[in-house]
């Protein structure tokens, strides 16, 4: 990758990204990518060893490589250091963490206050602040108020709002080709710094709108909540679908080729989970109640709502499926991740799931091809197994959790030879069920089995195979 052009007057911004997490690594080695001297900081020194060697300290497909070409480039360099990396760069980026602050659904500030805070304060020479963390409406104009008061005096700053809204799993081509970039509340200098880091993929068609603060701020939640309340959409349907006898697979499919709908965000099954849309919508919703919008409240409860019940609705399952309790019982659980590609267990439905069929009383062993380490930390007491043929040997029940490829294309007859008990809850309706019943499966899925009443009869003759 060349660097980039420097304009007569001008020369390339040099870069900060502060917080290297899931946003931060991502954000960093993709600018360095474009050509910049980026400096990564963050407060966890574990990370910034891994990443100063050129590792990624969490699996993401295509960024080792993009970390270590760039760490070797020269590029890209990491540090604890905050006033260290503020001192060597003009732009600065904030990654770091907007968590659900605990018993209560706001989001917690207090790293973005910090990060905001810390960079003013060590500030050596003018310098743009670019929030990219996913914030409450209102946040920058909150920040702005604490960069003013803790600039040092003739040090000139600006602080803007550039939301992110890569998808873990595809992080890498997300920040390297997004499908719209959104800057909030900035200056004509500060549009174009940004247009100038964000070249090429402007240059490459991707559409620029340009807002004020709030606008932009609200932008990023509203995707998400628009997101969730899809999917709670499909997965209201699905309950109606498994109800009335009706296929809700099918049922997106048909909806999906309207493209005033789309197929995208309308698979049925366990729900959503991950480090973004729950904490997203809760903030979103205590922001709104703050305000007084309460229509806005009042629909993200009930996409929350909806969103819960469909563990609770995996874990109904599988106590039918095991004739009333798990107690004693092996069940099989394939996934941990919150999706496939990642190894993020925040807010994971599957391990929710395990996690509460454990409490249960049951023998639960967890499978996943990369959340292993992460989920293990979270929930040390679960089972763990290294491979799909381990989690399932014995097993009374299996729970497809995580619709990695692995399990998608595993191959059912094989596997059959390796349970006690033949029954499948398929809770990301991703198995080709008809291939899996061939091979003597009993397949559950969400939506697309009789209601739970009728169903308890159906599942007698499901007994497990002994
Ligand atoms: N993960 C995603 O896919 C994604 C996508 C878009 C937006 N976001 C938003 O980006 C933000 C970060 O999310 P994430 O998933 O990367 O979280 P994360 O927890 O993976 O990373 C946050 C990092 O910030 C570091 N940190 C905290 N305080 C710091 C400070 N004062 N100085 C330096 N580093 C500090 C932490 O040690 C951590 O490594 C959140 O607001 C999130 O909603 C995330
Ligand atoms: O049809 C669907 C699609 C997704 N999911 C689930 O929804 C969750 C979120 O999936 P996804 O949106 O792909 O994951 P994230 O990486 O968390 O990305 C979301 O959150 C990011 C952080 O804010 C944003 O940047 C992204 O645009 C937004 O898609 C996962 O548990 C999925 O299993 C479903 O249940 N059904």
């Amino acid at each position: 990758m060349t660097a980039p052009k420097k304009s007569k007057d001008q020369p390339a911004p040099r870069i900060s990204v502060i917080g290297t997490g899931y946003l931060g690594a991502t954000h960093a080695a993709a600018m360095a990518e474009l050509g910049f001297d980026v400096v990564g900081v963050d407060t966890d020194p574990r990370k910034v060893e891994e990443l100063k060697e050129g590792r990624a300290p969490f699996f993401e497909p295509g960024l080792p490589e993009l970390i270590r070409r760039n760490v070797a480039a020269g590029r890209l360099t990491f540090t604890t250091d905050l006033a260290e990396a503020v001192a060597v760069s003009d732009v600065h980026f904030i990654c770091v963490g907007t968590p659900q602050q605990s018993g209560s659904f706001a989001a917690n500030l207090s790293y973005v206050e910090a990060a905001a805070r810390g960079i003013a304060e060590n500030l050596t020479h003018d310098g743009l602040i670019v929030g990219k963390s996913t914030v409450p409406v209102g946040t920058g104009a909150r920040l702005r108020a604490i960069v003013a008061d803790a600039v040092p005096a003739g040090i000139d700053v600006e602080l803007v709002w550039n939301p992110e809204f890569l998808r873990e799993g595809k992080a890498v081509d997300d920040t390297l080709s997004p499908d719209r970039l959104v800057f909030g509340g900035t200056s004509a200098k500060a549009e174009a710094t940004l247009r100038r880091i964000y070249e090429k993929p402007i240059s490459e068609g991707c559409p620029v709108l340009v807002a004020d603060l709030p606008t932009a701020e609200l932008v990023k939640v509203s995707a998400n909540a628009f997101l969730a309340t899809k999917i709670s959409f499909i997965n209201a349907i699905a309950e109606v679908c498994d109800a009335a006898g009706a296929d809700v697979s099918l049922l997106a499919d048909a909806l999906g080729h309207d493209v005033r709908i789309g197929r995208q965000f309308l698979n049925a099954g366990l729900g959503f989970g991950g480090g973004c849309l729950p904490k997203d919508i809760r903030a979103l919703m205590y922001r709104s109640n703050e305000l007084g919008a309460h229509a806005a409240v009042g629909l993200l409860q009930q996409v929350d709502e909806i969103n819960m019940g469909r563990r609770q609705r995996v874990i109904d399952l599988a106590l039918k499926a095991l004739g009333g309790s798990v107690l004693n019982r092996r069940i099989g659980v394939l996934g941990a991740a919150f999706k496939p590609h990642t190894d993020d267990v925040r807010d994971s439905p599957a391990l929710n799931v395990a996690a509460a069929l454990h409490l249960r009383g049951a023998q639960v062993v967890v499978y996943d091809p990369q959340a292993r380490e992460t989920a293990q930390r979270l929930y040390p007491t679960l089972g763990y197994a290294d491979s799909m043929e381990e989690a399932l040997t014995g097993a009374d029940l299996t729970v497809v959790l995580t619709e990695w490829d692995e399990f998608t294309t595993a191959d059912p007859a094989g596997l059959r030879e390796l349970v006690r008990g033949r029954t499948v809850i398929d809770g990301r309706n991703c198995l080709d069920a008809a291939a899996w019943n061939r091979a003597g499966w009993s397949v559950l899925a969400m939506g697309t089995v009789p209601e739970l009443a009728p169903l308890a009869d159906d599942l007698a003759a499901l007994a497990p195979v002994r």
